[in-house]
């Protein structure tokens, strides 16, 4: 072949090209546009029957030279990219999501703010056990510069058999303590009967991993005006946890935190596996404040301040970890709690020049 001709050819060849990227663009939105209507109608974005209908129509007029395979995989090529517009385009749309709010949501308690202009430490032992536990624990936090205590009273445990926890009495004990030492308080909420009730014991309703995905309780969760702290679920991808927040939002509470806990992996090291990449991917993707919880993630006490310094780094709001006087003794997490002094140390490193509330 003579290069004039080759030239000549491939002169076709991109203006064909550019037929085609046109017609693509044409078809790319009136595909967007009928996204938006299945979006008002509530009908999945992915249609399989229309997609079926629309190759069997294809491969009936096709004359070669491409076979039928190769048509079959071009256009579901077409219909794959068209597809991803339409839930990218979903996906903007969530209240979640920072292209609908592009400042950070800030949360305030009491004299610390959540996703503001400093990271904020939570603390607190794993279950409220006691009024002496709670005050030993509350004073040293008082004294450590920390105002958010936690304490689980409703505890869903992995064995039925297992503590579970002190109830409405329990969030009793923590709102009577922390009000003695002038601290906030986030406690785990299991009954979307509760959720109400919770708001005058608490200031944070925390959403624990296992119920990430409990629909009713999240609903419940979005009718409150108190902060909710929705953990991710064991096994969750980014964007269910992501949807799981927007029940909350959408039923009307903004105030919302995340926290990463770790997932679920083959990894035997860690109890979990952190997923530190999670939290600038949630700080990019959605307007809400992202916590890290070195205690469930890690289960690892020598790792837990290097794994908090890394997730101030990746720009966490918050680091979450579990303090007990004396962990030997506690009714759950005996192994992964800090003792008072293992805080304090702990603090200390994670707290250099002062960078956390
Ligand atoms: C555009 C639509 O949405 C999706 C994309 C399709 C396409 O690109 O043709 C077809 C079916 C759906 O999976 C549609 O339903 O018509």
């Amino acid at each position: 072949m003579t290069n004039a001709k080759l030239d000549a050819l491939r002169g076709r060849i991109d203006e064909i090209n550019l037929l085609l990227l046109e017609l693509l663009s044409e078809r790319a939105a009136i595909a967007q546009e009928i996204g938006q209507e299945k979006e008002k109608q509530g009908v999945p974005k992915h249609d399989p029957i229309r997609e079926k209908e629309m190759l069997e129509a294809l491969v009936a007029r096709n004359n070669g030279p491409f076979d039928t395979d190769a048509i079959r995989h071009l256009f579901k090529q077409i219909f794959q990219a068209s597809l991803n517009l339409q839930q990218n385009d979903h996906k903007k749309q969530l209240l979640v999501s920072r292209k609908q709010k592009k400042e950070d949501t800030v949360i305030t308690l009491g004299p610390v703010t959540v996703g503001g202009t400093k990271p904020i430490m939570v603390a607190g032992p794993c279950s409220v056990e006691s009024y002496e536990q709670l005050r030993t624990v509350a004073a040293s936090l008082k004294q450590a510069g920390v105002h958010v205590m936690r304490g689980g009273a409703f505890k869903p445990r992995t064995s039925p058999y297992d503590f579970q926890g002190l109830g409405i009495e329990g969030l009793r004990m923590l709102k009577e303590v922390a009000s003695e030492f002038g601290l906030k308080t986030i406690s785990e909420i299991v009954d979307p009967a509760h959720i109400e009730l919770a708001g005058q014991y608490i200031d944070v309703i925390q959403i624990g991993a296992r119920n990430m995905q409990n629909f009713e309780l999240l609903k419940a969760a979005g009718e409150v005006r108190t902060p909710i702290l929705l953990k991710r679920g064991l096994a969750a991808t980014i964007d269910e946890f992501l949807h799981a927040a927007e029940y909350i939002l959408s039923r009307g509470n903004s105030q919302v935190m995340l926290i990463e806990r770790g997932i679920r992996t083959y990894e035997k090291a860690t109890r979990n596996t952190l997923d530190i990449s999670a939290v600038p991917i949630l700080k990019q993707e959605s307007h809400l404040p992202v916590l890290v919880d070195v205690t469930h993630s890690t289960g690892r006490k020598d790792i837990f301040a290097p794994c908090a310094k890394a997730a101030l780094a990746a720009g966490a709001d918050g680091i979450m970890v579990e303090v007990h006087p004396d962990p030997p003794t506690a009714l759950s997490d005996a192994a992964q709690q800090l003792t008072i002094e293992e805080f304090n140390r702990f603090y200390t490193e994670v707290n250099k020049n002062g960078i956390v509330f």
